[in-house]
């Protein structure tokens, strides 16, 4: 008898054996609709000889229900999400879920979405009304509704009824506009044409090469890989485009559109669910050509994938920090590899790893030295903090100031860069000494003045600023500690009461939306300091902007972990690179207690040759990534001493007879208690040649931890904390 083997998305069924339907072709990547119990779940239809199961006897086999009317998952996406699972130590089920779209995305079935219909009842509650504010120019379903309005979904029916808000079908299917490889070509200059000569060809060959476009800051790399993906549309394919965050889809969309007459499909987390629904349709039929994206873009089922870019390749937010804890930028090489074709790897500050593959000659190296159109880089200067230092509740120093004063006055703009968002990371009662604390975490609670609460940034508690201490009582003692951007915001606005100041980060422009309306006011010359986080050191072109001040460069280089002086490294040029890229040239100034420390001396001196062979070196000789390989083991649990004993069982199973392979660990984890639970760690090292994989699954695989304890294996991992 035939069986259909079945790949479930629930990692804990695994795979199930099926019988087929007549009638019903399913074929390997067909998404089907198959019986459980009572229920019915969704599945996906897998070669059985390359998922082994339990067997079940012939007459206990269940039939499918049925196939979805939707594209299967192409063969190589099947291969690659096989890689994935099996090179994260994640089980299938959850790889392939990222590969599937919501259950509305699987039937041609309109969705009904909501929207005003401009009619004003006569009489409003307040909270209606506000509600209704917030609305205005909105579509989507009544959830959505609900979530911008901030109001219950009762709320959303009750306006329904009164007949201020109407359904609207949204189609499953829209194609998406065709871009046009001929609209606009860039008119590329030498060095520029000589690199995407090399790419275009890889493309038109259809052939994995992966490439690391190393250009300077300004040096057009944008322009560059785009005439790839100009190839990749040009022969009838698909490109895919992938960005570390969503705040730059924007100035890319904007350039894309320029470059082929329309914008791409998006794909990201502030997509509405007829978006995500039609896009994943049109993904998956090879309608929609070019897509830019976040990391979870690149597991979606494209057909005809000619070209894949990693834009600001360096970025660690292209490491998957929870469910399966993958990274974007190798899996998109491996994808290329499946597919046969290009990887284009752009950044202006390759992360040692990919410069450590383009030595080997792994990856080819295509070199942007200078800036596009003359521009040239800016100049950087250490300002010593315990030589300059502020005065007190102040954190820019008088030469920073002086020169943000003097960009004012000939009408530039400046950029001040502080990686830390809110107003102070730290609340203090002076009377007692008590330092505000995250109840579910061992961190402090950041002050947020503009939003009047103490946030958490890792589990995102937020509650009202407390009047009074809340362990001695007293009133007013509580002090802010230490500076956030918008401390910085408030202190430039007594600094320069006549400037323009715009704070820039995941609160003020976090959605395409706003970070469109940021950019278009920042271009019109409507501001004079931008304030920012990390979330504008990279992607945004201002000619204009000619003064950078890192306000604390010795922030990165805390923590001290593998990648602690790469980070800043990193951070400090991206940002440098928005000073100077029109006519007028840009200056940096970096705050810091360390100007000996060698990545600062490094940057003054714009020796990224130097700092990088060193930081080779000593990973060379430690055995770390990418000479060696590590895999974190994090046990988590709300019941301490549980978590604890079963970090120790872990640490006493592990194997020792493998050569080059040691373990360091059971401990505590530096942020120990997260979301209410507590955390241990272990760190496995083993050199490149040993099958991690596989000792891996020798250890773990037989392991009996206690209900309330899980554990998650972080292959790869750049977070230590
Ligand atoms: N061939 C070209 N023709 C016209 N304009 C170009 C060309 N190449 C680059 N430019 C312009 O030069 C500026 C800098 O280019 P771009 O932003 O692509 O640099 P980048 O290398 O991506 O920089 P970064 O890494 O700093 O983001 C942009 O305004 C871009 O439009
Ligand atoms: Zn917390």
């Amino acid at each position: 008898m035939t069986r259909l083997r079945v790949l479930t998305l629930n990692a804990a069924l695994g795979a199930l054996d099926y019988a087929p339907r007549e009638g019903v072709s399913a074929p390997p990547g067909t998404i089907v609709r198959v019986p459980l119990g009572p229920r019915e779940i969704i599945g996906v239809v897998w070669e059985a000889d390359l998922l082994p199961v339990k067997p079940v006897e012939d007459a206990k086999l269940r039939k499918i229900n049925g196939a979805f009317d939707a594209p299967p998952l192409p063969e190589r996406l099947r291969r690659l999400c096989e890689w994935t699972a099996r090179y994260y130590y994640a089980p299938l089920s959850s790889v392939v879920r990222m590969a599937m779209p919501s259950p509305s995305a699987l039937s041609e079935k309109t969705l009904t979405e909501y929207r005003l219909t401009g009619e004003v009842p006569r009489r409003l509650t307040p909270q209606r009304q506000a509600a209704l504010d917030l609305l205005a120019g909105r579509q989507g379903v009544v959830r959505e509704l609900a979530g911008w309005a901030g109001v219950s979904d009762a709320v959303i029916r009750g306006l329904v009824k009164a007949g201020v808000i109407e359904p609207v079908e949204a189609p499953a299917d829209v194609v998406p506009p065709l871009p046009d490889p001929a609209f606009a070509p860039a008119d590329l200059a030498p060095g520029q044409a000589a690199a995407s000569a090399r790419m275009t060809e890889a493309v038109t060959a259809r052939r994995f090469e992966p490439f690391l476009l190393h250009g300077v800051t300004g040096s057009g790399k944008t322009e560059t890989y785009l005439e790839s993906v100009a190839a990749a549309l040009e022969s009838g394919g698909q490109a895919l485009i992938l960005l570390p965050e969503i705040a730059l889809t924007e100035p890319l969309e904007r350039r894309i559109e320029a470059r082929f007459g329309v914008r791409p499909v998006s794909w990201h987390s502030d997509l509405r669910q007829s978006e995500r629904r039609s896009a994943w349709r049109a993904i998956a039929k090879g309608e929609a050509r070019l897509t830019v994206g976040a990391r979870s873009a690149l597991f979606l089922p494209y057909p005809n994938l000619r070209c894949i870019v990693v834009d600001e390749a360096h970025e660690t937010s292209f490491k998957q920090e929870d469910g399966v804890l993958y990274h974007a930028r190798d899996v998109a090489v491996m994808r290329g590899k499946l597919e046969s074709v290009p990887v284009v790897l752009a950044t202006a500050t390759p992360p040692l790893e990919a410069r450590v593959q383009a030595e080997k000659g792994t990856y080819s190296e295509l070199t942007l030295p200078s800036r596009y159109g003359g521009a040239s880089l800016p100049t950087i200067e250490a300002v010593d903090l315990r030589e300059h230092v502020p005065p007190a509740q102040n954190f820019l120093s008088q030469p920073l100031v002086e020169a943000v004063g003097e960009r004012i006055e000939r009408g530039e703009q400046s950029l001040l860069f502080l990686n830390r968002r809110g107003y102070a990371p730290l609340t203090l009662c002076r009377h007692c000494g008590t330092r505000i604390e995250c109840p579910n975490c061992s961190a402090w609670l950041v002050e947020h003045r503009l939003t009047r609460r103490l946030m958490c940034h890792h589990c995102g508690l937020a509650e009202p600023v407390p009047e009074t201490c809340p362990e001695c009582g007293e009133a007013d003692t509580l002090v802010p500690c230490g500076p956030g951007v918008e401390r910085i915001a408030e202190e430039a606005a007594r600094r320069f009461p006549e400037a323009r100041i715009a704070l820039a980060t995941s609160d003020t422009i976090g959605s395409p939306a706003r970070a469109r309306a940021f950019v278009d006011s920042v271009e019109r010359g409507d501001v004079d300091i931008l304030i920012g986080t990390q979330l504008i050191t990279k992607g945004y072109h201002f000619p204009d902007l000619t003064l950078v001040g890192v306000v604390d460069a010795d922030l990165a280089l805390q923590g001290g972990d593998l990648r602690a002086g790469e980070r800043t490294f990193q951070q400090i040029v991206q940002v440098a690179g928005r000073a100077g890229r029109g006519a007028k040239p840009g200056h940096v100034i970096i705050q810091t207690h360390q100007p000996d420390a060698p990545v600062i001396e490094a940057l003054v001196r714009a020796d990224a040759e130097g700092f990088y062979a060193a930081e080779v070196e000593a990973r060379r000789e430690a055995a770390m990534p990418p000479f060696g390989r590590l895999a974190a083991l994090i046990l988590s649990g709300p019941d301490e001493s549980n978590v604890a004993s079963a970090a120790r069982m872990i640490g006493a199973a592990a194997p020792r007879s493998v050569d080059q392979f040691s373990v360091i660990g059971p401990a505590p984890a530096p942020l120990s208690l997260l979301r209410g639970r507590y955390r241990h760690r272990l760190l496995a090292h083993a050199a490149r040649r040993v099958d991690l994989d596989e000792v891996l699954g020798r250890w773990l695989g037989n392991i009996d931890l206690p209900r309330d304890v899980r554990l998650t294996v972080d292959i790869d991992p750049y977070s230590f904390v």
